[in-house]
């Protein structure tokens, strides 16, 4: 694991003009990593710490109230400990651009207006950065528009119930992420969070505050033409404290079909999946128990 860091990329040179070094580096670090920090992005600090604050909060209600915390889509609610992932619980939002699913959720758990409000400004500012990341990856792959406009976007706040006992055992099993891509805010104190790079070793991803970590998924291999890398991963307990952090998912599109843009397909690069819809592979995902990206291959061109 030693001497092995993920890629950096820094977001203020990712969006000046001359920023084609930077859309390189995006690029083979989508290739090579499907996983990246990011610095110098526009989320304020104050921001990040406060929402981390709010979702402690939320976080620490009584399992009743949690409970009220429902499926929109599958798997998009609560999700109390199981026994595969007994260390682990989560808060889910979707979805996240929409004014009305934030205020269901805040009701729904009986949130105050400061923490409303803390949620409704983070909602905003990951949604915006979500899209630019996304206009970046299709640049750095020679393509302009906003292709992920009204992709939506879900929430998961995760919390690690780590104890003295727990050091050494698992938090959150291999996987890959459904969706094309997520920015985490990972907890700022408590590491634990393993990607696996292309050789198959897993490499610590330490903490390190006011940046984000983005991971790509199982949507971006496909609608890359196989080029970018869903990237697994795992949390391990390694300390004795408890963990939280905040994934915000960009999904896929709502209704039509992920599929690469022509621009990516070729005779050296025939097309690698047939088209499919977002929610019929969280479906397909759910009831195989195929989590680390092996449900894509019911959806390759030539299985
Ligand atoms: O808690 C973390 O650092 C990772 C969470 C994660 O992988 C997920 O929510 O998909
Ligand atoms: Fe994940």
């Amino acid at each position: 694991m030693e001497g092995k860091c993920i890629p950096v990329i820094d977001m203020q040179k990712l969006e000046e003009d001359d920023g084609e070094q930077q859309l390189k580096r995006l690029r083979e670090a989508s290739e090579e990593w499907g996983c990246f920090r990011i610095v110098n992005h526009k989320i304020p600090s104050s921001l990040m710490s406060e929402m981390k604050k709010v979702v402690r909060e939320a976080l620490d209600l009584p399992m009743e109230i949690k409970m009220r915390n429902t499926d929109v889509i599958a798997g998009s609610g609560y999700m109390a400990p199981t026994q595969v992932n007994p260390l682990y619980e989560a808060l889910g939002l979707y979805d996240l651009a929409s004014s009305q699913s934030l205020r269901t959720f805040s009701s729904q758990l009986d949130l105050s207006p400061h923490q409303r409000e803390t949620i409704e400004m983070y909602a905003e500012a990951i949604h915006e950065l979500a899209i630019d990341l996304g206009r970046m990856l299709a640049k750095s792959m020679g393509l302009a528009s906003d292709l992920f406009k009204g992709w939506p976007c879900q929430f998961r706040i995760n919390k690690y119930n780590f104890t003295p006992e727990t050091v050494g055992s698992s938090g959150v099993q291999i996987h890959t992420d459904s969706g094309f891509l997520t920015i985490l805010q990972d907890d700022e104190n408590v590491g634990g969070l393993e990607v696996m790079d292309k050789s198959g070793a897993f490499v610590s991803v330490d903490p390190w505050v006011g940046t984000l970590l983005v991971n790509l998924g199982d949507v971006a291999k496909a609608w890359s033409n196989g080029r970018f890398c869903n990237v697994k991963h795992r949390v391990q307990c390694k300390e004795a404290c408890i963990r939280v952090s905040i994934a915000s998912f960009l999904l896929g599109p709502k209704e039509e079909a992920v599929e690469a843009p022509p621009e990516l397909v070729d005779s050296d690069n025939p097309r690698q999946f047939l088209p499919f819809t977002y929610e019929e592979y969280r479906k397909l995902r759910i009831s195989t128990k195929l989590q680390a990206g092996e449900a894509l291959q019911f959806v390759r061109s030539n299985p």
